[in-house]
Order: C-alpha cells, then sequence, then structure tokens
C-alpha cells in the first residue's frame, strides 16, 4: 500500500525552480533515503510532503496522516533551557492533553515508552540542554514517537553528532523499521554507513529526482 505517491511535482520559490517532475512512491514499511548535495532540495520536499509549503504543480497524496517529523537540527539546545527530557516529548501530546490541562498518567505512560523505545528513559528527569548531541537527537526522535506516527521523516539527524553516535541512531531507525514497522523517510548528504537499511534510494540533482535503489 502507498504511504505517500508524489507525481510530476515541480515547485521553486522566488529565484526559480528547486524540483522539476519529482515522481515518487513510498510504500508502507519503506525505509527511504533521500539524498544530495547542499541546496538541492532535500528540505524542500520534505515540507512539500508535510504540506508545509503550498503545492502549485503535480500531485501529492498522503496516505496516513499521521506522520512523525524531525526537523534538522542546527544547534544544540542551550544547557539552561528550562525543560526536561519528559517535557519536552510530552510536547508532541498537548493536542491530546489539552493546552492548560496536566498530563495524566496515561500521558506521562506514553511518554516513558516513547523514551524506553530510543533508550532514554534513565534521562527523563533531566535538562535537555544539558545532555549532548546525540542525546537530543534521540529525545527528538522520542518526541515524534509518542504520538504514535504511521511514517516518520528525518531531515539530516546525523548531522550534529559524532560518528559512533551516528551508527547507534541508524540501528534504531532500523529496529523501528523492522520490529515496529515504521515506514521511514531519511533526508542526508551522505549514506554511507546506513544505505544497507534502506529499500529506497532517491537522488536530488539538477532539480531531477531519480531512484538509485
Ligand atoms: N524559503 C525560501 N525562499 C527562497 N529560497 C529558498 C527557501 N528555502 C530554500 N530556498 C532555496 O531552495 C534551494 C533548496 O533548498 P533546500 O533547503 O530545500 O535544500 P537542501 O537540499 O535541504 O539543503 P541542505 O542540505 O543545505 O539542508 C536552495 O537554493 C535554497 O537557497
Amino acid at each position: 500500500m502507498s504511504e505517500i505517491q508524489i507525481e510530476n511535482v515541480s515547485f521553486g520559490y522566488e529565484d526559480g525552480m528547486v524540483l522539476e517532475n519529482v515522481s515518487m512512491e513510498i510504500k508502507k514499511g519503506d525505509f527511504v533515503g533521500i539524498i544530495g548535495s547542499n541546496g538541492t532540495g532535500k528540505s524542500t520536499l520534505i515540507k512539500l510532503m508535510l504540506g508545509l509549503l503550498p503545492l502549485k504543480t503535480g500531485k501529492i497524496v498522503i496516505n496516513d496522516h499521521n506522520i512523525g517529523y524531525v526537523p534538522q537540527v542546527g544547534l544544540a539546545v542551550k544547557a539552561d533551557f528550562p525543560a526536561t527530557v519528559q517535557e519536552v516529548v510530552m510536547l508532541n501530546l498537548y493536542q491530546e492533553i489539552g493546552l492548560f490541562k496536566r498530563p495524566g498518567k496515561k500521558h506521562i505512560e506514553l511518554v516513558d515508552k516513547a523514551l524506553e523505545t530510543v533508550g532514554m528513559l534513565d534521562k527523563a528527569d533531566k535538562q535537555i540542554g544539558k545532555l549532548s548531541g546525540g542525546q537530543q537527537q534521540r529525545v527528538m526522535i522520542a518526541k515524534a514517537l509518542v504520538a504514535s506516527p504511521e511514517v516518520l521523516i528525518l531531515d539530516e539527524p546525523a548531522a550534529a553528532i559524532d560518528s559512533e553516535n551516528e551508527q547507534q541512531l541508524y540501528h534504531l531507525l532500523q529496529r523501528l523499521n523492522v520490529d515496529k514497522k515504521l515506514t521511514i523517510i531519511m533526508v542526508t548528504h551522505s549514506i554511507e554507513n546506513v544505505e544497507q537499511s534502506m529499500n529506497k534510494i532517491y537522488v536530488i540533482k539538477n532539480k531531477l529526482v531519480t531512484r538509485r535503489k
């Protein structure tokens, strides 16, 4: 079954076209890599899929509307940022909880489960800013997972972490894909250490998207 179907999508900003005639098909259970150099349009493509940019030409059909998004992290969270790991993950349940209400036992259990999945349950009460870049990245994945998405989209998840943590992150994603049947779309400029886990790889170059695997 198709999760996301992209048909003949073209998109540009004021200064010109970024993507031309892109077609892609993402099925349930796929682990998809989207690779390309800086500025080729990877984030633009993701934002189109998430409906964060207005589509002008072509068609995008999304089957499951519950998509978890882990945005690109620029700089790590400031050390004195006043929120714990548990509170950060809880933010993604606010719709369910209600804005001015307190989280109930059920919500705390969901958060703990998501933190356990990414191996961060023992850090639940720590200040988010006191964690390493790799640990913060895991918390951001837990934040996406807590809302039980069918599809997880990650934008350059390894950008701010060292190679050891990168390997651990890829193991985690592979586990989520294989064990939890989560559809994963990962945008990156290098797939060197994760290529074997992916069943589909698309390359963006010169505004075109071609399938390499
Ligand atoms: N909001 C915007 N307005 C105008 N141009 C933009 C905007 N966002 C991105 N661009 C341009 O569109 C092109 C693609 O940008 P995009 O961020 O999608 O690339 P990317 O492949 O994700 O890059 P990176 O690897 O550096 O994150 C770039 O030339 C960029 O300058």
